[in-house]
């Protein structure tokens, strides 16, 4: 479990993260998203004891990070932005060098390195030096230095950053693999990764949350939430379906036949829609309705001074 409260961090004038508060619990995969210096780095840095807040509290598992820090950060795991450091070590030396770190000795350690090395797949690796890997195979280095003790708690930022769609997909499942149990913050520009990975997304800007919930609850922010796209066979009278109840506007695209119902906010059209095509007969092909768009949502809630309409 983490408590976060009233989380501040000022850098001179300028306040970074602003009384911040949230709790998470084993089992969250959260999505932490929010334009460039929103204040997720700094909020991850002070997660993992790197930087002391300004004011506020962070517990882990009941203890205070300011009293009880490094028995704290032996249960965090945590992947920094990029390649892992000591790019002239193998993934092997790597591996033994992060064990002495994190004290782990003995046959606890071979165990540890064996059970890293086959959940993460660095087995074909194991004798490469970090330089020579490919981007996937960094990352998957990265994950394992941060797994390797087991965290109850794993905070990772851009972890898919720079894969392609092949490397994303496995890194992705080896994600959801590991946090049954686990904490899991995760940092990203990639919006379809909070769908692809998250069940709950976090979203900051100028330092303040202005979201948190789940990723379909975000996706009902959208404007576009609910609308209904008609594709027409031919030409004609469509004039009644933007005089529909709950309709708000209506887009017709002339060129392909695309037409597009936007439904006031929180209603649904779908079933109105379909009744009037039926009854006139309208030569529709193609039904469909959106399921809302994480970046015209996101645009919304990041936008200058947002906080008052949103919260
Ligand atoms: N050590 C520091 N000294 C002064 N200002 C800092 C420091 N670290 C961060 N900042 C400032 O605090 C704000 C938040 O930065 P932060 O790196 O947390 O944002 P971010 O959301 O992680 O951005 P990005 O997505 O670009 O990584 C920015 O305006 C940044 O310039």
């Amino acid at each position: 479990m983490i408590s976060v409260k009233q989380l501040c961090k000022r850098f001179g004038q300028q306040m970074a993260v602003n009384h911040l508060s949230f709790d998470l619990s084993p089992g969250d995969i959260v999505g932490f998203l929010g334009p460039n210096g929103a204040g997720k780095s700094t909020t991850m840095k002070m997660l993992t004891g790197f930087l002391t807040p300004s004011s506020g509290e962070i517990s882990i598992n009941g203890k205070s990070l300011e009293t009880d820090r490094i028995s704290i950060q032996k249960q965090i795991g945590y992947l920094p932005e990029g390649a892992p450091a000591y790019g002239e070590m193998t993934v092997i030396q790597f591996l033994h060098f992060i064990a002495d770190i994190r004290e782990i000795n003995g046959s606890r350690r071979e165990q540890a390195i064996r059970d890293v090395v086959s959940k993460v797949a660095l087995e074909e690796v194991l004798n490469k030096t970090i330089d020579n890997l490919s981007k996937g195979f960094k990352r998957r280095v990265g994950l394992a230095q941060a797994l390797i003790h087991d965290p109850d708690i794993l905070i990772l930022d851009e972890p898919t950053d720079g894969l392609d769609p092949n490397q994303k997909h496995q890194v992705r499942k080896l994600i959801q693999m590991l946090s049954k149990e686990k904490i899991v913050i995760i940092s990203t520009h990639i919006l379809e990764e909070v769908s692809a990975l998250c069940n709950r997304v976090m979203i900051i800007a100028e330092g303040e949350k202005r979201f948190d919930g789940t990723p379909d609850e975000l996706l009902k922010r959208s404007n576009a939430y609910n609308s209904v796209h008609l594709h027409l066979s031919y030409a004609a009278d469509i004039s009644g379906l933007d005089e529909l109840d709950g309709v708000k506007d209506m887009l017709v695209d002339h060129k392909t036949g695309k037409v597009t119902l936007i439904p006031e906010p929180g209603v649904s059209i779908v079933h109105l829609v379909s009744e009037y095509i039926y009854q006139r007969r309208l030569p529709v092909d193609q039904m469909t309705v959106e399921g809302g768009q994480l970046d015209d949502v996101f645009r919304q809630l990041t936008a200058p001074h947002a906080a008052e309409e949103v919260a």
